[in-house]
């Protein structure tokens, strides 16, 4: 698979062998095996046995599989990362990354296995440019939960306290051909404030969301996804602009506005990314 849909992103904490049960068969595009916050001190060296052995044996079908490892300044990172390593995941998120440093060291452990970071500290914000341009690098995953704390900020629904340090990461995400993930939604059984949530976070441009229940999946899923409206526009907006071309032209007119060849670009990346999400969802059925 050359573009790998990231709409839903979820957590499990990796001391539930339960909930890793369950996701083998969740309609998540990808799953965190959480090591870090989800995962009690007393529970981390079990987790860490129990992830590392799950994802050896790959049941999780074309689910992109990312273990979360605890951080290189606390006890259990550097066993974290070797095991990790050895398990060769789809990739390794490290949290509360603030600097190019943090990644280079982990790449020392982690071979050519892709690094993601976790940005969520007022350091990481200032210098996510530096770190977007990190060797390795795939993926930035936003962690408000830390941010606002480290902020000393609000959960508010319109974010407006994170906005800054959305911006800087989106920015340094794209700046580098990065994917880019928004943070979670706490309160997993409002629905109405998640979708908002999804909205918002897809409007400012996330590739997607990281999630914490199952229940946040299907809208999540849905908001993400380019809507049937936007691909049958995009599919006019290609077959106007290619008529406009064949004629010497470089504008063409669909539903009352301009198409030039960078919307036609945006177009084929919407069909592209919802031929992807249908090949995906075809393996996992
Ligand atoms: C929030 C929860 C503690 C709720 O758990 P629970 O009470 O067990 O929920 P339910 O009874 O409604 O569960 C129903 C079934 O779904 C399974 N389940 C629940 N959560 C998950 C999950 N995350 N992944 C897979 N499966 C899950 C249960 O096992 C039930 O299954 P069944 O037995 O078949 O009915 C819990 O959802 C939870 O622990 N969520 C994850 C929390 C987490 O990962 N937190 C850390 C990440 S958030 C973060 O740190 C972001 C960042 O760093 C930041 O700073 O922002
Ligand atoms: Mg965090």
């Amino acid at each position: 698979m050359t573009h790998r849909p990231r709409r839903s992103v979820l957590y499990m904490p990796g001391s539930k062998e339960r909930a890793l049960e369950k996701a083998q068969s969740l309609p998540a595009d990808a799953l965190i095996l959480d090591l870090e916050d989800a995962v009690a001190p007393a529970e981390k060296d079990a987790a860490r046995d129990l992830v590392c052995d799950r994802v050896k044996a790959k049941p999780f079908g074309p689910r992109e599989v990312i273990i979360r490892v605890n951080g290189a300044d606390t006890p259990w990172g550097a066993a974290d990362l070797e095991a990790a390593t050895a398990a060769q995941p789809d990739a390794i998120l490290l949290p509360k990354v603030n600097s190019a440093e943090d990644l280079a060291a982990a790449r020392k452990i982690a071979g050519d296995i892709p690094l993601w970071a976790m940005m969520e500290t007022p350091l990481g914000m200032l210098n996510a440019a530096e770190i977007g341009a990190a060797p390795g690098l795939t993926c930035m995953v936003m962690g408000t939960n830390d941010l606002v704390k480290e902020l000393h900020a609000a959960h508010t629904p319109e974010r407006l306290p994170l906005v800054t340090g959305l911006g800087l990461c989106l920015l340094a995400a794209r700046a580098h051909g990065l994917a880019i993930i928004d943070g979670v939604y706490n309160a997993f059984k409002d629905e109405d404030g998640l979708r908002a949530a999804c909205e918002q976070g897809r409007d400012m441009g996330f590739d997607g969301k990281t999630l914490i229940h199952p229940a946040q999946l299907a809208i999540t899923n849905a908001v993400f996804a380019p809507s049937e409206e936007a691909l049958e526009e995009a599919r006019a907006q290609i077959a106007a602009f290619e008529e406009v071309e064949r004629t010497g032209g470089g504008v063409a007119v669909v539903n009352g506005r301009i198409v030039e060849n960078l919307h036609v670009e945006n177009a084929r990346r919407l069909l592209a990314e919802a031929e992807a999400i249908a090949t995906l969802e075809a393996a996992a059925a």
